[in-house]
């Protein structure tokens, strides 16, 4: 299997964003270092994941990038996507293992060490842990564990961990310090006004 990317791109999806714009500006920069989840609204047809995905592969490809599938893993194989991510409300992971196959990459939401180590037991390949810091862009979501509780997932498992939430440049030197080895965000680039220099500034900050 590749060695996975460390900076993780969500879709955003929200009325008024432009996902693909963005990530026709991150592509260039950080190319096989980059890892495209597609993330659709809940209330999204698996027709319109579906178009959404198959048109992030086919913008990938070119530059080694790796393209997931959030929740709907069926639509991870229809379009020929390198894996998904699941959490609490998805498919098991050892589900979603057996759905993926055995060299599919699986990502798994894990808060705290113990459910951490059961996913990774269960088939995780990665593990996206948070929310680190408050977020806007996910409504519903627990306390942020911050720095402190990323450090304590990732001292209990061998996986790749993941930061999530609230995640900017300025705050990648602390979570890489407590062990994060790469972030994903959602606004730090769907909301920036020029995607391509924040990617930059996030990729300096995950590989100094
Ligand atoms: C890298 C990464 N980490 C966590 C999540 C959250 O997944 P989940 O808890 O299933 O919530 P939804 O994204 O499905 O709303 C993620 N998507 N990616
Ligand atoms: C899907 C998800 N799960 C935990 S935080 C989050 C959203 C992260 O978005 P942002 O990077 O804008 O805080
Ligand atoms: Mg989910």
């Amino acid at each position: 299997m590749p060695s996975l990317g460390r900076l993780h791109l969500i879709t955003d999806t929200r009325p008024g964003r432009d996902p693909l714009a963005v990530l026709r500006a991150a592509l260039p920069v950080a190319r096989a270092e980059l890892v495209v989840q597609v993330r659709v609204e809940d209330d999204a047809t698996d027709r319109q994941a579906y178009d959404l995905a198959r048109r992030v592969v086919a913008l990938c490809a070119p530059y080694g990038a790796t393209c997931l599938v959030n929740d709907r893993l069926h639509v991870a194989l229809a379009v020929g996507a390198e894996g998904g991510h699941v959490g609490a409300d998805d498919l098991p992971v050892g589900a979603a293992r057996r759905v993926l196959g055995s060299t599919a990459v699986l990502g798994a939401t894990a808060r705290e060490p113990g459910t951490a180590a059961e996913a990774v037991a269960a088939g995780a390949s990665y593990l996206g842990v948070g929310p680190c810091h408050a977020t806007s862009t996910k409504a519903g979501l627990p306390a942020p564990i911050g720095p402190d509780g990323v450090r304590a997932v990732a001292e209990a498992v061998d996986v790749p961990v993941i930061a999530i939430g609230g995640v900017t440049a300025a705050a990648v030197p602390a979570l890489r310090a407590a062990g994060a080895y790469g972030v994903a965000v959602v606004g730090a680039l769907s909301g920036a006004a020029d995607p391509g220099r924040a990617t930059a500034e996030l990729l300096g900050a995950l590989t100094c």
